[in-house]
């Protein structure tokens, strides 16, 4: 490729693994193309990315900035699966630090993009002083940052919804019927101002002047899965360059050295699974910054008890807590499954997982991630959502018939065993849960396809190739 045409990349991911992960992933993509890539974060995130390919270790180069020093947070957090959900805005008060040692870097680097994620909101500003093109690149579905609503509002006169309630209803500037609203038990925990909230803007704000603030917006989604979103976005809400770049699915790589890192242990779970029978296993995994609280995991346990379908279960630890999850479950549980689940500590190959054949089912938190993925091997999904935006993430999938959501109590969210295992019996084997399962193994074309997907890329490369900023000298 001519060096007039090979683009210089910056990428400055949120820290969290929900969201290293799918920049990289555009990374590697871009770095296919012959462009340059500079990845930022701090030490124990670069740490822990999936390895780097040999063939595009030239072109991705690794940027590391120590995290600063946080009063109240423990010196090893440096990303969200460090931290309870509590402790969030301390930690993107460490990462607001980031802005001395980023700024000083695109003065030397001069990039032609910046991409960044919602929590950098000071970015944009940043950018514009130095002459650099940015991009908010939205992990987030095109119908979120529509309930989120315009950024310009945002970045003058705030959000104008201050109680839980607020967040029940469908926001005023969505024009047509739609039931995108958080439920009261998801957003409680939000509302409720904590002494950390008085260190930074609520991520609602930053998501304003993030977004507000740069030259595009990319988003990690399709037109064809969400054409209404997108055409509001782009029509009414943001008044600005609106590009899909697609699910940027998962490529399953079989390469044995990284089965074996961090315990995945890749060939005993293979084993395991290939014993069951094809499209009978309930996978079950609530991603990086979830957590559970102890009575929801008794009724997870007994519900997948009651189910009696084979599982897989991924029980993480807790973020930022030293307790081990597995204490939590109830007596005698482990003994009682043991013929039919698998309950994994630890991290889990979740792609390599969810691609296998046994595997009929995904039981997940509705990270974005993790919805990508079941659907791009077709996985019938069963709606758990926690935390952060995952249940206007439920809503979307239950209102197109891709997800069945677990009942839940309006005040508190609880849910019951019962519940959960007919939630899970409709979705893999009752005839009232046959169009679930046609409909998730229907679209995994539109979420699975890598070509499909690689037309939105070499798009995207075009638009970033003719608007980027000349270079300052
Ligand atoms: C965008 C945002 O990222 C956050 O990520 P979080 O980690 O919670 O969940 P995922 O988005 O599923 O991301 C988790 C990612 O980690 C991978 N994984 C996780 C655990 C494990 O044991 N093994 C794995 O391979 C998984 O395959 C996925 O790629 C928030 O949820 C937010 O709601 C979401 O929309």
């Amino acid at each position: 490729m001519e060096d007039g045409n090979r683009l210089q990349v910056v990428m400055f991911p949120w820290l969290a693994t929900g969201h290293l992960i799918p920049f990289l992933q555009l990374s590697k993509l871009l770095a296919e193309k012959g462009h340059k890539i500079f990845f930022v974060s701090t030490p124990r995130n670069l740490n822990r990315l999936p390895k780097i390919p040999k063939q595009l270790s030239s072109e991705i180069i690794l940027v590391s900035f120590p995290f600063p020093h946080v009063p109240n947070l423990p010196s090893c957090a440096e990303s969200s699966t460090d931290v309870p959900y509590t402790k969030q805005q301390l930690l993107k008060k460490g990462f607001d630090l980031l802005e001395p040692p980023l700024t000083t870097f695109l003065e030397s680097s001069k990039p032609d993009w910046i991409f960044y994620d919602y929590a950098s909101h000071w970015l944009p500003s940043v950018a514009a002083r130095l002459g650099i093109s940015c991009a908010f690149f939205s992990l987030f579905t095109a119908a979120c940052l529509s309930y989120i609503g315009p950024p310009s509002a945002l970045m003058t006169i705030g959000d104008p919804r201050s109680k839980a309630e607020d967040f029940t209803v469908v926001p005023k500037w969505i024009p047509f019927e739609s039931d995108l609203v958080f439920r009261l038990h998801e957003v409680t925990k939000y509302v409720e101002k904590t002494e950390e909230d008085e260190t930074g803007p609520s991520d609602l704000i930053r998501f304003g002047f993030a977004a507000g603030g740069s030259d595009v917006v990319i988003i990690r989604s399709s037109p064809e899965f969400e054409p209404e979103w997108f055409n509001l976005l782009h029509d009414q809400l943001y008044k600005k360059p609106i590009i899909p770049v697609g699910f940027l699915p998962p490529i399953v790589e079989h390469n044995e050295e990284d089965d074996n890192i961090d315990g995945h242990e890749w060939s005993n779970i293979k084993e395991w699974l290939d014993k069951q029978k094809v499209h009978s296993v309930v996978y079950v995994a609530i991603g990086t910054e979830a957590s559970l609280s102890g009575e929801e995991l008794k009724e997870l346990a007994l519900g997948l008890e009651n189910s009696t379908l084979p599982f897989f279960w991924v029980l993480n630890k807790i973020p930022g807590s030293t307790k081990n999850a597995l204490d939590m479950l109830p007596d005698g549980f482990q003994e009682r499954v043991k013929n039919r689940g698998i309950i994994h500590g630890g991290w889990a190959p979740q792609v390599k997982i969810l691609s296998h054949d046994s595997v009929g089912g995904f039981m997940t938190h509705c990270g974005w991630n993790s919805i990508i993925e079941g659907l791009t091997f077709g996985r019938v999904l069963i709606l758990l959502p926690i935390l952060n935006e995952q249940g206007l993430n439920s809503r979307l999938l239950h209102g197109k018939k891709l997800g069945l959501e677990i009942p839940r109590k309006e005040q508190d969210g609880s849910f019951t065993w019962a519940s959960v295992a007919e939630s899970m019996r409709t979705a893999m084997v009752d005839d009232s849960g046959v169009s679930w399962r046609n409909r998730a193994r229907e679209i995994r074309y539109l979420f699975g396809d890598v070509d499909r997907n690689n037309c939105f890329v070499a798009r995207l490369v075009n638009y970033l190739t003719e608007n980027k900023k000349a270079r300052v000298p």
